[in-house]
C-alpha cells in the first residue's frame, strides 16, 4: 500500500501565548509518536535533551528571520524534504510558527508543498486567555487568526476567572463556530487530538519504562487527566455511505469536530469502494484503501473534537447511509478530494 502521507501541523499564536511550552508538552508526551519538528530556532525547546531522551526524531531549524516571512515555498520544501521522504518514519512533523508568524503564510508555505509523502494537518493557534482581549485591540488581525485555526488551544486559563473563561469561550466561538476550542493551563492537551498515536507494543514485564513513558505517567499523576477536554466518538456501520452525503457531512461539521478520521464504504452505481478518509478542519483528503486492508469492508469513522453532541454526530452520520440506488456519478463528490 501507499507510504501514508505524514501530515504537517502548524502552530501559531501571538507571542508569549504558550507554543514553545505546547511544543515541548507535546514532545514529552509523544505516546511513541514520532515528530518531527521544525521551529525558527531551538532557543527555547530543549533540544538537548529531548535528543538525548529519543523523543524528538528529526529536526529543522531556519537560525535567522522568521519561518513565514524570510522561508518561501522552495525554502520550506526544502526543509520538509530533509524530514519526510519514502525511508522516513516520522508519524507527524510539527512547524512552530514564531509570534508574529502570519498563519496564512504559513498555511500557504506547507499546502503549496510539493512533497509527495506530506499533507497539510491543520493550524492549531494557541490564544493567550489573560492577554486576549488586549492583543486583539493592538492587532485586530488576530481575530482573523482565530477564523482560520482548526484548533484553538485557549491557554493560560490558571490565571483568568470562570466569568471571563465563559466570555472568552463564546468570543472564540462566535469568530470560528468550527473550530474546536480546547481550554488548557500550560497547553497540557492530550497529543491523540493532534495526531496519530501508533500502536506500538509497551514494556513487556520486567522491562524498563522509557523516559516517554515515565514523563507521561509523571504529567498524568499531577495534573487533569489530559484527554478531560475532548471526546473521540467512533461510528460503524457495514452498510455503504451515499458519497455526497458523506461529503456534504465532512464539508458541513458538526461545532466543535477538530479530526474525522478512518475508513469508509461507499456505494455509487454498481460499485461499492473503500476509502481512507482523513479531515482536520476544512481540509479533506481521501485516499483509496487498498485491497488487502483488514478494515475493508465497513464503515469505520473516529470523530475527534471538544464538546461533541454524540447523538447528534451519530444521527448525522447514520443519516449518510445510502437507503436507495445510488447514481454511479455520486462518486464525483470523492473523487475531488482524492490525491491528484
Ligand atoms: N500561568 C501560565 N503561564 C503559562 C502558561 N502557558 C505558558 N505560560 C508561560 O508563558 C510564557 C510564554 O510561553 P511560551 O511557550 O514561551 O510562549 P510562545 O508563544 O512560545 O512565545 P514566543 O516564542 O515569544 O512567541 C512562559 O513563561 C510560559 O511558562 C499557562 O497556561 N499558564
Amino acid at each position: 500500500m501507499a507510504k501514508t502521507r505524514i501530515p504537517v501541523i502548524v502552530v501559531a499564536g501571538f507571542l508569549g501565548s504558550g507554543k514553545t511550552t505546547l511544543l515541548n508538552h507535546l514532545l514529552r508526551n509523544t505516546r511513541g509518536a514520532r515528530i518531527g519538528v521544525i521551529v525558527n530556532d531551538f532557543g527555547s525547546v530543549n533540544i538537548d535533551a529531548m535528543m538525548v531522551a529519543g523523543q524528538v526524531d528529526s529536526m529543522m531549524s531556519l537560525s535567522n528571520g522568521c519561518l513565514c516571512c524570510a522561508v518561501d515555498v522552495s525554502d520550506m520544501d526544502a526543509m520538509l524534504d530533509k524530514l519526510a521522504h519514502r525511508s522516513s518514519d516520522l508519524d507527524v512533523i510539527v512547524v512552530e510558527a514564531s509570534g508574529l508568524a502570519e498563519p496564512r503564510n504559513m498555511i500557504r508555505l506547507v499546502v503549496g508543498s510539493e512533497n509527495e509523502f506530506v499533507t497539510y494537518g491543520g493550524l492549531v493557534l494557541v490564544v493567550d486567555a489573560v492577554e486576549f482581549d488586549a492583543t486583539c485591540e493592538r492587532h485586530p488581525e488576530l481575530e482573523q487568526h482565530v477564523a482560520l485555526a482548526d484548533l484553538v488551544l485557549l491557554n493560560k486559563v490558571d490565571r483568568i476567572d470562570s466569568d471571563t473563561h465563559d466570555e472568552l469561550l463564546s468570543r472564540l466561538c462566535r469568530l470560528n463556530s468550527r473550530a474546536a476550542v480546547v481550554s488548557t493551563e500550560h497547553a497540557r492537551i492530550d497529543p491523540a487530538l493532534l495526531f496519530d498515536i501508533p500502536e506500538r507494543p509497551g514494556p513487556q514485564p520486567g522491562e524498563q519504562l522509557t523516559l516517554d513513558q515515565l514523563l507521561y505517567e509523571h504529567d498524568e499523576d499531577d495534573h487533569t487527566h489530559l484527554h478531560d477536554g475532548y471526546d473521540a466518538i467512533t461510528f460503524e456501520t457495514t452498510d455503504a455511505l451515499h458519497p455526497r452525503a458523506l461529503v456534504d457531512f465532512l464539508e458541513n461539521q458538526p461545532p466543535g469536530v477538530f479530526r474525522i478520521k478512518g475508513y469508509v464504504r461507499v456505494a455509487a452505481g454498481l460499485r461499492t469502494s473503500t476509502y481512507l478518509v482523513h479531515t482536520v478542519g476544512d481540509h479533506i483528503r481521501f485516499d483509496p484503501a487498498g485491497r488487502a486492508d483488514a478494515a475493508s469492508d465497513g464503515t469505520r469513522l473516529v470523530v475527534i473534537g471538544a464538546d461533541l453532541d454524540t447523538d447528534d454526530v451519530r444521527d448525522r452520520l447514520g443519516r449518510c447511509v445510502a437507503t436507495e440506488p445510488v447514481s454511479g456519478d455520486a462518486m464525483y463528490a470523492i473523487h475531488r478530494f482524492t490525491p491528484r
